[in-house]
């Protein structure tokens, strides 16, 4: 089985989460589009759907599937999203896509969150995969400095505009034990608008797609 189709078979195993008549949040990235294209198969049962970010938002509505502003369609039953990592706690890092920003919005108005990915993506320690931070572009400098007394090493993402006009710095060289803190404290150095950790609010559900089949873990 490649990573790939690990993928959609966890996107797959996803629909059992999604109850007719609701509005569902909609993530970014492979994964979550492969969750959209088997979506499609069931778009008269669910009444709409909040994406995450532009190319979620266009994909969707290439199927046909209604996409709603968020301010219209109050809180969310379900968030579908995939992740970069997860570790036991269900705690992650987002962001490989740049679209870590709409998702902690989308996630934060979503009663369950349904994270779909390979099973390669499950680790010990959060921090192999370079953690990324939104940044307004004015404030590259500053937070570049921050994240070096932080211990991390910031590298600008070439060529990336994110959804709200704002940079990605990818973080290298963190291993992450305490998540929740390290969240907290990069929110409050000036002109990050987030990070791409999702501890404080992890996801409630990981399904893996493995070799072996589907692997569920709850919160
Ligand atoms: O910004 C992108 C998202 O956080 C994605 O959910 C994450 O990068 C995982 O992407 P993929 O499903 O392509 O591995």
């Amino acid at each position: 089985m490649t990573q790939d189709e690990m993928k959609k078979a966890a996107a797959e195993a996803a629909l059992a989460y999604v109850e007719a008549g609701s509005i569902i949040g909609i993530g970014t990235g492979s994964t979550a589009n492969h969750f959209i294209d088997l979506l499609a198969g069931m778009k008269s049962k669910i009444e709409a759907t909040v994406a995450s970010s532009l190319a979620s938002a266009e994909r969707l509505q290439k199927h046909g599937i209604r996409v709603l502003d968020l301010n219209e369609a109050g809180q969310l039953a379900l968030y579908v999203d995939g992740a970069d990592e997860s570790n036991y706690q269900l705690q992650l890092i987002k962001g490989g896509g740049a679209a870590l920003t709409r998702e902690k919005i989308v996630a934060g108005a979503s009663d369950q969150f349904v994270c779909i990915a390979d099973g390669s993506k499950l680790v010990e320690v959060l921090g192999q995969f370079p953690l990324p931070i939104e940044v307004i572009p004015m404030a590259r400098e500053l937070v570049a400095r921050e994240i070096v007394k932080l211990g991390g090493k910031p590298v600008v993402r070439p060529n990336c505009i994110t959804d709200n006009g704002n940079l990605i710095i990818d973080v290298q060289g963190l291993a992450i034990t305490d998540a929740s803190s390290l969240e907290s404290q990069l929110n409050q150095i000036p002109g990050i608008v987030t990070n791409g950790l999702f501890a404080l609010r992890p996801a409630d559900v990981l399904i893996l797609g493995t070799p072996t089949g589907i692997q569920t873990l709850t919160a």
